[in-house]
Formats: C-alpha cells, sequence, structure tokens
C-alpha cells in the first residue's frame, strides 16, 4: 500500500480480489450510512471496470430499498443500447436482492444531454447527499467520469466552486454526447474510489499524480490533486 497526501493506492495481484475488496469497503459505506442515516446513496462510474465489483456487490445483503444507486456519467444513449452504463448497472448490480434499490438515472430520453439537464438535476438534487461512496473510472486518455480532455464543459465540470452539478460533455475522444456530475458534486462524499486495472493506467496515474509530461493535463489529475476528499484507488494487473 502505498500513501500520499490525499491518495492510497491498494493494488491486488488480481481482478477479482480486487472486486471483492472494493465490495466489501463500499458494502461497509452503505452499511454505516444505513445504520446511521436509515439510507445510503451509491454513484458508480461505468463502462467495463467496474462490472466485477458491481456483480460482488450485488451479493452483499443490505437493506436495498433504502439504497439509492446513481451514476457518476452517462453516455447519451437509451437503455436498449450496449453502451449505455445504466443497462450495464442494472445487469451488473441490480440483481436479486440489490434490484430492490432505488435507482437514479441520468438519461431521461430527451434527444439531447443539454435537453435533459434540467430532469438530471432535478434527480440529483432528490437525492439526500452527500453521497456515501463514489467510485470512478478512469479511461487511457486520462479522463475520468466524462471529464474528457478537450471537452466542451471540462473547465466548468472541474471548477470546485462552480454552481451546476450535472453538466452535459462533448469531447473529440467520446464516443457520444455525454452527462457528468460536476467534480464538487462528486467530491460531496464520504469516500472517494478509484478503480483502475492495467499498468498503463497505473503509470498514467502516477505520472498524472505528479504532474509529469502530457499527464499534468489529464483531468483525473483535478481529482487526485483536490483538496476535500482523501481518494483510495484500487488496481489490479
Ligand atoms: O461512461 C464512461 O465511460 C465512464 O464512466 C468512464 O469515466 C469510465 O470510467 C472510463 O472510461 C473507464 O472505462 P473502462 O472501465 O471501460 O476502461
Amino acid at each position: 500500500m502505498h500513501t500520499d497526501l490525499n491518495v492510497t493506492t491498494h493494488s491486488f495481484s488480481d481482478c477479482q480480489a480486487q472486486a471483492v475488496a472494493l465490495a466489501e469497503r463500499v458494502a461497509g459505506c452503505l452499511r454505516q450510512a444505513l445504520a446511521e442515516r436509515g439510507s445510503a446513496v451509491l454513484a458508480v462510474s461505468g463502462g467495463s471496470t467496474p462490472k466485477a465489483f458491481l456483480a460482488r456487490l450485488s451479493g452483499e445483503a443490505l437493506d436495498w430499498a433504502n439504497v439509492h444507486v446513481t451514476l457518476v456519467d452517462e453516455r447519451w444513449v437509451p437503455e436498449s443500447d450496449p453502451r449505455s452504463n445504466a443497462r450495464m448497472v442494472r445487469s451488473q448490480l441490480l440483481q436479486g436482492a440489490a434490484a430492490a434499490a432505488r435507482f437514479v438515472p441520468l438519461y431521461t430520453g430527451d434527444p439531447t444531454p443539454d435537453a435533459g439537464l434540467g430532469t438530471a438535476t432535478a434527480r440529483i438534487d432528490a437525492l439526500p447527499l452527500p453521497f456515501d461512496a463514489v467510485v470512478l473510472g478512469m479511461g487511457e486518455d486520462g479522463h475520468t467520469a466524462s471529464f474528457f480532455p478537450g471537452g466542451d464543459h471540462l473547465a466548468a465540470a472541474l471548477d470546485l466552486d462552480g454552481r451546476a452539478p450535472v453538466l452535459s460533455m462533448r469531447a473529440p475522444g467520446a464516443d457520444e454526447p455525454r452527462i457528468t456530475l460536476s467534480l464538487p458534486t462528486l467530491l460531496h462524499t464520504r469516500a472517494l474510489y478509484l478503480l483502475v486495472s492495467g499498468e498503463k493506467k497505473r503509470d498514467l496515474l502516477a505520472d498524472a499524480r505528479l504532474g509529469l509530461g502530457a499527464a499534468q493535463h489529464y483531468p483525473v489529475r483535478a481529482v487526485l490533486t483536490q483538496p476535500r476528499v482523501p481518494v483510495a484507488v484500487y488496481w489490479c494487473p
């Protein structure tokens, strides 16, 4: 385990062990929230990396009916599309007892994320925040959530004093328009995790943290260097 001011890295020799450890950790956050406040709020990223973690979390014995689950970001596609993050979360996490969780999607069915922004923002505003746990991922271009390099609303999304909790995002590296929670919204959490795999992402994270070379411009650096919430990185090869 490696620690600096705000980032702790937990490295695992295999990705199943990583998924199990993070599922236990996040279940602990949710259990504590349920015991103390009667409800819990979780935000997870999409993509492929969180699948094993979400499937594992799904099997945890929790009062799922009082757990709110949302996404840190969404591709602007309906749930019938294989690229839908909501579809992935439904198939991996919201199964068995966990199907009782209150899922809050970001996609609204409007033609564009800008058209759906008001509805999506109202959904997030209605959550009993702070989040109990936020689980981010990272792309090999240094994006996290939908904070893409060159994104049209990147500066506003990363602004720690920004007022908009949800933003639309179009970027050259994103296949479709996106909707994303802002950085200050994601940091309004009791626990923050960054789930990554592969040596390339490990090296990229190290460079981003230190601000080396091209990685000094990677959006994930804003998460690693912010002063508000400690970041626990869960890494497997
Ligand atoms: O919708 C998305 O694309 C995500 O939420 C995104 O931020 C994701 O975490 C990274 O792109 C990593 O994706 P992989 O896990 O598929 O590499």
